[in-house]
């Protein structure tokens, strides 16, 4: 599913947080969101996924404008993962990725046979199948992450929001998120202020300064050793092999 976002702002009272974004996220690709903090990443991601309303501007799903699809549509057709997802309730993990059934059923009894193979594929490729009859409230921010990804992926949705989705893994658990979420064939736009991560493994980026978008496009135009001096004030060395990116090293920049 294409996602386009024309000029697309959100303000606070008189300041403005997002202005004039523009931008086009590729049907099945992955498109990482990166910036300096406070600069409105989740901001933006909120706005394309629907769940703030812009201020300016407008977000279309292939030509049709988000605001005009219906809730329940939506629900279905978009997954969120926030940064620090919360249940609220106590329940167990299989009940948590169980949640991203809700969307499709169409009465609030059992499971249905569907529901459960979407929940069984789903902790399957985020490797939580052991951990399905346990308390959610007892679980790591790491094992929380990935079960929250696991949520998601039973929705079955045809747009996935992830915003920072690697904050609490470990380096082979974020190597393992980055290849799952890669090898997914839905429009995946993730917050990342990993810029290694997101030139490994990403296709496309989205670059925001203050509140605009600096650049975007194919990640190896959009994070060059400019664009992050400039954007980050951070000195680095861009490689590339077998067409993946790489940083080299970073140094923050005297002259800041
Ligand atoms: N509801 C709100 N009311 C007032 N200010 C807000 C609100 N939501 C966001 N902001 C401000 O808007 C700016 C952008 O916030 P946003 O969370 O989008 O940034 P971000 O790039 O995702 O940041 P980070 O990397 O720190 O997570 C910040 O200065 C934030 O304090």
């Amino acid at each position: 599913m294409r996602i386009v976002a024309q000029e697309l702002g959100w303000s606070v009272g008189e300041r403005p947080i997002l202005a004039g974004a523009s931008l086009s996220v590729r049907p099945g690709a992955l498109t990482t969101v990166l910036g300096p903090n406070g600069t409105g990443k989740t901001t933006l991601v909120h706005l394309l996924a629907g769940l703030r309303t812009p201020t300016t501007g407008q977000v279309t799903y292939d030509e049709q404008r988000l605001d005009g699809i219906a809730h329940r549509e939506r629900a279905r057709r978009v997954a969120v993962v926030e940064q620090q997802p919360s249940t609220g309730l106590e329940l167990t993990v299989d009940q948590v990725v169980a949640l991203g059934r809700i969307p499709h059923r169409r009465s609030l009894r059992g499971l249905g046979r569907g529901d459960e193979q979407a929940c069984a594929e789903a902790m399957a490729r985020t490797g939580t199948e052991h951990l399905a009859g346990r308390a959610w409230s007892t679980l790591s921010g790491g094992e929380r992450q990935r079960v929250q990804l696991a949520r998601a992926l039973a929705q079955q949705p045809e747009v996935l929001f992830l915003d920072e989705p690697t904050n609490h893994l470990d380096l082979r658990q974020q190597l393992r998120f980055m290849e799952t979420v890669r090898s997914l064939a839905i429009t995946t736009v993730a917050v990342l202020h990993d810029l290694d991560l997101a030139v490994a493994h990403g296709d496309d980026a989205v670059l925001l300064s203050r509140g605009e978008v600096v650049a975007a496009g194919a990640v190896g135009d959009v994070v060059t050793v400019e664009q992050v001096r400039e954007v980050f004030g951070v000195e680095t060395e861009i490689s590339e092999h077998d067409g993946r990116h790489r940083l080299r090293w970073q140094r923050v920049t005297e002259d800041r």
